[in-house]
Formats: C-alpha cells, structure tokens, sequence
C-alpha cells in the first residue's frame, strides 16, 4: 500500500515562505471522484466517525455548519469544515442546495470540498462534491441501520423510499449492497418520478401513488424529499420499522409527522448539530440519542421493539473522511501507475 503521509500539499511561493510543490493541487471532477468512492471503506470509516464524535474529546472538530438561506432562489448556502484528529484530516465543504435545479437539468445538491493538509494547511486535493455528498449522506444511513435497526441480519426486507431524486436513488443501490432487500417500494410527489425510478432499479422495486400504502408494510423506510409536510405518519407504521430521514423540507424534521418524534426512539449523527438544527423539536423535549453512543456502547437501542428513527443532518466530518479516502485511493492508482 502506497505511503500517501508523505504527499506534500501544495504551498505556493507566498512571502517569506519557501516553495514545496510547484504544481497545482490536483481537481477531481464529480465522474472521478465517483472512480475512488467505495462502500466497503466508506460505511466503516463512517462508522468510526459516529463514535468519535460521540466521544466529545475534539478527536473530531466540527462546529456549528455555516447555513446561509438564499430565499429569493429558494436555496442556501451551507459551509462545513471539519478537522479529524485521528487521520490528521482537514477538510471544508461548501454546498448548495437549489431545490429548483431540477427544472434546470442540474442536481440540487451542488458542492465543492477542499482538502488540506492537516500539518500545514496547504491544499492536497479539489474535488467536486456532489458525488461525495451523495454516497457519504446514503454510507451514513447504512452505518445507522446497522447499528439501530433490531432485525438488520433478518432476510426479505421490504425497504419504501420516499422520494425519487439523487438521494432515493443513492440509498436504494446503498440499502441492497449492504440488506436482504426483496422490495422496494417507491412514492414521490410526482408519480412520474417514482415510475422513472423504479425503471432504473429494475424489477425489485415498485411506485406507490399512495404514501400510507408505500410505506405500511416496510421495515425499512427512507425519507429524501424536500417536502414541507410530513410524509410519514408514525399510525402507518410497522411496531419495530427504522426510518432515516434525510430530507430537509421546510427544516430537517419536516418530513415525519410530530408523534413519530415523540413515539419513537430518535437518534442523530451530532448531537451538538441536532441541538442547533432540530432547535425546536429539542426545545419540546423531544430527547435525541447519538448512533455513535450506540455503537460506543454507551447508549442502547430499547430492546422490546419500537420505531428507531436515524434523523440524518449531515456533518463536515462525513465529507472530510470521504475526501481522505478518495484522496488516498487516488494516490495509490497514481504510484500504481493508473
Ligand atoms: N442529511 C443530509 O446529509 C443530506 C440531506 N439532503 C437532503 O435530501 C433531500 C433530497 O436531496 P436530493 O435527492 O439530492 O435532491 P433531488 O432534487 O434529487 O430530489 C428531491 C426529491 O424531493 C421531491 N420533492 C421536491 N419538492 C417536493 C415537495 N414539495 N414535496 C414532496 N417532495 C418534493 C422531488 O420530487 C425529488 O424526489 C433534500 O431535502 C436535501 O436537502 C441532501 C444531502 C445531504
Ligand atoms: O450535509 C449536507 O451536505 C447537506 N445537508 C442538508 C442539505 C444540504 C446538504
């Protein structure tokens, strides 16, 4: 395995300092990028993320993410930089996310993410980000689901996604490398949507014009929208079903209905986020649990059944240890000669 440690960044000629590296930092394009991403790396890395933070030692520092509302575009700008101890990591993304791009022919999710050295600070990689913003957001859902849902090992899961966008999609290919999944039962705002998608995942998946008959016999759901009401009722629900909500419609917590938080046991990636970014739900008592505490074994999933919800924010450090892999990965392809 190639020692990618020893990679310089690139300095640039600045005043008083001393030129390392005269080539540019090398740029990845969104297509590349997607060449160095890996589940069987990323979903553990991700794993190990999750209770780091949960450690709150600074092994890993992420402060409150920068969220800029652009309401004239229906958008915002979000900044996220993240330093990883453990991996000497720095990194920051700075995101869009334009809800109308569709219309446009662009993803919504539009990204940039700059890799630094941890050392020094001076830039190792460029990379586009909506590709890593794509799978680190579904590696996310897996690593909760595998933590928090009680009948992960059982087979023939019935997995309903609610939503038909780069997400729904992401989490559907996600969700059937890592589950037994036997369906996949989709519904979207537009049916068409859901139709257009079932047609990409082939015969294991079906669209539902109805939310309440797409999601009542799933084990699995997955939440994906930008829809600014609940689309998941907690009475349609399976006893034990676990849901990711990763969608942010009119706030993070928009799309499952309020007793769904109350009923269920709620879990989230960062606490410290959830406390900034689910303000109101925490200022209703609502508790949150973090999956890294779970998986440090510090907190437990109630054993006698009940909805588990991941409530997926997103973290700075989710981009930063996909940035490092991808960086890595691409370091060893470039000494392999690739
Ligand atoms: N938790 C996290 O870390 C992340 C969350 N997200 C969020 O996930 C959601 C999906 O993102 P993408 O799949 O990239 O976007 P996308 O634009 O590809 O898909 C959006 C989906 O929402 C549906 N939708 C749009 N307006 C709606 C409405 N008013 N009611 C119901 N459904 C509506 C669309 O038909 C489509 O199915 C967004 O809310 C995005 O902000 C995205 C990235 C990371
Ligand atoms: O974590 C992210 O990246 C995002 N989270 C919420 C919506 C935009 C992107």
């Amino acid at each position: 395995m190639a020692d990618t440690s020893k990679v310089t960044s690139n300095l640039s000629n600045t005043t008083g300092g001393s030129r390392d590296t005269p080539s540019p930092p090398p740029f990845l394009t969104n297509e590349e990028v997607k060449r160095h991403l890996h589940w069987n790396t990323l979903v553990p890395a991700t794993e190990t993320l999750f209770a780091n933070v949960s450690r709150h030692n600074e092994l890993v520092i992420q402060p409150p993410r920068l969220i800029m509302p652009i309401s004239q575009q229906n958008a915002a700008l979000l900044c996220m930089p993240a330093y990883l101890a453990e991996d000497n990591v720095l990194a920051c993304k700075v995101v869009t996310s334009f809800r109308n791009n569709a219309a446009l022919g662009l993803p919504s999710i539009l990204a940039t993410v700059i890799l630094f050295d941890g050392s020094n600070g001076g830039t190792k990689m460029i990379m586009e980000g909506t590709e890593i913003t794509t799978w680190r957001t579904a590696a996310a859902s897996v690593a909760a689901t595998k933590n928090l849902f009680r009948r992960i090992k059982d087979k023939d899961l019935v997995l309903a996604i609610m939503g038909s966008g780069v997400q729904a999609h992401i989490h559907a290919q996600a969700f059937m490398s890592y589950f037994s999944i036997k369906e996949i039962r989709i519904w979207n705002h537009r049916f068409a949507g859901a139709e257009a998608l079932c047609k990409r995942l082939g015969d294991i998946a079906k669209p539902f014009p109805d939310k309440e008959e797409c999601v009542k016999p799933a084990d699995l759901i997955v939440t994906a929208t930008y829809s600014p009401t609940p689309v998941v009722h907690y009475d349609w629900l399976k006893s034990d079903a676990h849901i990711n909500a990763v969608g942010f419609g009119v706030s993070h917590h928009s799309e499952l209905d309020e007793n769904t938080y109350r009923k269920a046991s709620v879990f989230v990636d960062s606490l410290d986020g959830a406390k900034q970014e689910l303000k109101s739900l925490h200022e209703a008592g609502i508790k949150f649990t973090e999956v890294g505490a779970v998986i440090n074994g510090t907190e437990r999933v109630p054993p006698n059944g009940g909805v588990t919800v991941f409530q997926s924010l997103g973290m700075g450090g989710e981009d930063a240890i996909t940035a490092k892999l991808i960086f890595n990965d691409y370091m060893k392809h470039k000494n392999q000669g690739k």
